[in-house]
């Protein structure tokens, strides 16, 4: 219906169209600008904070995870499980087609390569035997992609040394399908969160883009983010993505509304959940209007007190 602003919770399973949502934010190389950046941002954050921001351990938990996988492509190196979870039964549905492998899932593989450029990929120097017109060959496993050769480094006896730089895109899609171990129901605004299942306590929580979407105001933003500390470990990290000055965005031709956040009323959020904030950048990256109206975006990582 023309006009109608949906809101978290049930209008979304009535209303949310997987491929809707990520042809217009996740076409990575052919979508706006705008959208490009913001994934981009997400991505380098993510990166720092798995490599080199000593967050990792046994169990992650993504909450509000919708048919996505591009905010656990650096997580799945350091964690050893890795629970998908979000209220939407098609987005669910549509993150097992690509768990699957089924021919109708969505196309990762520029963003996944894109985190393998992040990463350094990986340089390996190859002794390559010279054919007979003298041109070194070169043989790749199946799942790797050439990307660039250096000149020789050295040369002798009829064998050459080459420096190789390797895109395993393929290696780390598969990685991160073994990782993902459990897809779940949840629902931020309900105590516990993902009902039934049982789940043990985790060394980190990520949300992204999800919190702000599932709740309607302020305080039902802060309860669910002590029902999100109350699923990590004492000493466990929460990782988050929020858009600040949130009004509404676009799903295909349904308008989504949720909550208006402000920097400040994350950081008090997440500290009256428990959680000492390590790092917060925030930047005035936008959607492009047509999709969705908010001012800047905020990336938080947070640590749960051992008494909490
Ligand atoms: C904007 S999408 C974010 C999806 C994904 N995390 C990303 O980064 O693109 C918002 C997500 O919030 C989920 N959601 C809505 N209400 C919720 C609730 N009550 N509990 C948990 N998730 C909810 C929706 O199903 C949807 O997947």
């Amino acid at each position: 219906m023309e006009g109608k602003v949906y809101i978290g919770g049930e209008e979304y399973e009535k209303e949310f169209t997987p491929k809707d949502y990520l042809t217009t934010y996740y076409s990575f190389h052919s979508g706006p600008a705008a959208e490009r950046e913001i994934v981009k941002f997400s991505l380098q954050n993510l990166h720092q904070t798995f490599s080199t921001g000593g967050v990792g351990g046994d169990v992650l938990i993504d909450i509000g995870c919708g048919p996505t996988i591009y905010q656990l492509l650096s997580a799945c190196e350091v964690f050893r499980e890795i629970i998908a979870t979000d209220y939407t039964p098609q987005n669910l549905q549509e993150l097992q087609k690509w768990l699957k492998k089924d021919p109708g899932a969505y196309d990762w593989s520029p963003i996944v390569q894109h985190v393998c450029e992040l990463e350094g990929d990986s340089m390996c120097i190859l002794g390559t035997e010279l054919s007979c017109q003298g041109l070194a060959v070169i043989s790749l496993a199946q799942d790797t992609k050439l990307r660039r050769v250096s000149k020789p480094v050295g040369a002798a006896g009829g064998r050459v040394t080459l420096a190789v730089t390797v895109s395993r895109w393929q290696e780390k899609e598969a990685k991160l399908r073994r990782t993902i171990t459990r897809v779940l129901k949840c629902d931020v605004t309900k105590t516990p969160p993902l009902g039934s299942a049982q789940v043990p306590p985790a060394d980190c929580v990520l949300t992204f883009l999800a919190m702000e979407c599932a709740c309607p105001d302020v305080d039902t933003y802060r309860a669910a983010l002590r029902r999100l500390a109350g699923l990590l470990k004492p000493g466990g990290h929460l990782v988050t993505l929020v858009t600040l000055g949130f009004q509404h965005y676009m799903v295909g031709p349904k308008k989504f509304t949720g909550v208006y956040l402000e920097k400040e009323t994350v950081e008090k959020a997440i500290q009256d959940a428990g959680c000492q904030v390590l790092r917060c950048s925030c930047v005035s990256l936008s959607y492009s209007e047509a999709y969705c109206v908010n001012d800047g975006l905020c990336f938080v990582v947070a640590r749960k007190g051992p008494g909490t």
